[in-house]
């Protein structure tokens, strides 16, 4: 099907693009432990490509367990002094790095497009989200207010306290590369903790340019470490997080069944954890709502960074009264808006996958949906982009089963299954049907019905005429196997405190 090609035949040179952010001090290749910039004991390093050209744009400290534990020392021992600071002090440091990173959003922005792919204005986006977690918990850290309770007794009273939980171990996926980090980080330091972070493999350098720019804010040694490693050494650096007695935290972005293992291991020393796991998004589309509003939302809730989203949506249920042409202009909008190419080529607004077994995985859903009998409608293939890269086309389809793998589990991909129905009832068996519950979204004027309907979806964020829930000032998370905890919000900061009752007698 004819989509725009976007800008598939611009060339990159990933190292060129590199050698362009202004300030190189933001360009890091060791690991930032205790205030200082370390290699790996072993010295080894990996590779970090450009998944956009495939291109090597470094190589980054390999560090493996051993390193990390080092790391949670220095953690450890910073946390005695930060945890007694004022909630005013560290309101004041965070305000600092909020300032520092919006200061290098340009560069933070191209160095994001060149380790994840998502096109440069998104990343940009990205810069000024990831900041605003920044900025949030700044405020926040000085709302961490604890609570008088009246006593049963009039010879006692009762006090609770919030204190810092202790070292916290954060691990972060690839599809957010800043973002998933500061929303993490600016709560566990507003509220006093030290932490220890590994970064996905396929993208250190942002989270390696956050700490340059946390040195700068003034941010003490060992109160924010970043241990990047390869995929090699994940299993054992994981282990190390999830198990060192040091570690009293443990918050995870990423795979549910990664993040089932990690809560498994976490539990040995019963530490308080965080899990944000993958979704399966439905996205309903009842016969009063705008068609026009929903397919333009869907877009963007479908393909924002090419589906790799947790809260993109990925199953689509159309009411059959509407369905015909909901399919019409949503593909019309497909095809005219999507852009694909580098995420540094001018005008493009579709980049590539991000890793091989992503697209790999896109491509395997794809097929089995056709081979049970689904129509592509649009898109279908591998793009072919001078860059190079794991680029795969936007594509929608119809004619899914409901028990096809690209269904039943998240794509993670830009793939668009849209299925019909006609009435709210089965719509809302068919969208619950799945053991996650991240986002979902619907599209209704009926004003029972939005509250019927938000009500009873099994998920922990809905959005309701509009495909974008993401803001620091709402609290993010799922319910079933998506996860627990909260993050963003005035919620997010409770992840790190611990609650201290005192009962005083006069
Ligand atoms: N709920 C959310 O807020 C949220 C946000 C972003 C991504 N996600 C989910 O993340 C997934 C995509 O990311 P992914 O494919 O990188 O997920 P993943 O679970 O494979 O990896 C996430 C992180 O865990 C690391 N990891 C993998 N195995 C590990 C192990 N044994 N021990 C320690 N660390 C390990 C990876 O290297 C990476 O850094 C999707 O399912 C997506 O929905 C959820
Ligand atoms: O991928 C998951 C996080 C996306 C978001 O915060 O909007």
């Amino acid at each position: 099907m004819s989509q725009k090609r976007g800008n598939q035949d611009y060339a990159i040179s990933s190292k060129d693009e590199l050698g362009k952010i202004k300030d190189q001090r933001l360009v890091r290749l060791d690991a930032y432990v205790n205030g200082k910039w370390v290699g790996a004991t072993s010295d080894r390093r990996f590779e970090v490509t450009d998944p956009g050209t495939l291109q090597t744009i470094g190589h980054v400290a390999d560090m493996n367990a051993h390193d990390v534990s080092k790391a949670v020392d220095a953690a450890s021992d910073a946390f005695g002094k930060w945890s007694k600071t004022t909630a005013k002090e560290r309101a004041s440091l965070l305000r600092k790095w909020y300032d520092q990173v919006m200061a290098n959003k340009d560069d933070l922005a191209r160095l994001m497009t060149l380790e994840c792919g998502k096109p440069l204005a998104e990343a940009a986006g990205e810069i000024g989200y990831g900041a605003s977690f920044i900025e949030w918990f700044s405020e926040e850290a000085k709302r961490a207010y604890g609570d008088v309770v009246p006593s049963p007794m009039s010879s006692t009273r009762m006090v609770v306290l919030k204190q810092p939980v202790g070292v916290a171990g954060i691990i972060t996926p690839y599809n957010f590369p800043t973002a998933m980090i500061t929303r993490k980080v600016a709560a566990a330091l507003a509220a006093g903790c030290t932490v220890v972070v590994r970064p996905a493999h396929e993208t250190p350098f942002s989270a390696l340019a956050l700490c340059e720019l946390a040195e700068r804010a003034g941010i003490p040694p060992g109160v924010f470490n970043v241990v990047p490693s390869s995929g090699e050494n994940t299993p054992e650096v994981g282990k190390e997080l999830t198990t060192n007695p040091k570690i009293r935290k443990v918050s995870f972005t990423g795979s549910t069944n990664v993040g089932k293992l990690l809560m498994s291991q976490a539990s040995s020393t019963m530490k308080k954890i965080s899990m944000e796991l993958g979704g399966n998004a439905p996205f309903i589309v009842f016969e009063d709502a705008s068609i026009r509003d929903a397919a333009e939302q869907l877009i963007l809730c479908k393909f924002r960074n090419s589906g790799q989203t947790c809260v993109c949506a990925n199953r689509i249920y159309v009411h059959d009264k509407v369905y015909d042409e909901f399919v019409s202009v949503f593909t019309s909008l497909v095809k005219e808006k999507l852009r694909i190419g580098h995420g540094l080529a001018p005008g493009v607004n579709f980049g590539p996958m991000i890793t091989e077994r992503g697209l790999a995985k896109t491509e395997e859903q794809l097929q089995r949906a056709v081979k049970a009998g689904a129509k592509v409608i649009v898109g279908g293939n591998r793009a072919n982009v001078k860059s190079g890269g794991n680029f795969f086309e936007p594509t929608v389809l119809v004619n899914v089963s409901d028990d096809v793998p690209m269904t039943c589990e998240e794509t993670f991909g830009p793939l668009c299954p849209i299925y019909r129905f006609t009435t709210e009832e089965e719509v809302m068996c068919r969208a619950n049907n799945v053991p996650v519950g991240l986002a979902g979204y619907f599209f209704s004027r009926d004003i029972g019905r939005i509250f019927r309907v938000a009500e009873a979806l099994e998920v922990g964020m809905v959005g309701v005429n509009i495909g974008s829930i993401s803001t620091e000032v709402a609290p993010f998370g799922g319910v079933k196997e998506s996860g627990v905890g909260r993050e963003g919000s005035r919620y997010g900061i409770d992840e790190y405190l611990n609650i201290k009752y005192l009962n005083i007698a006069l």
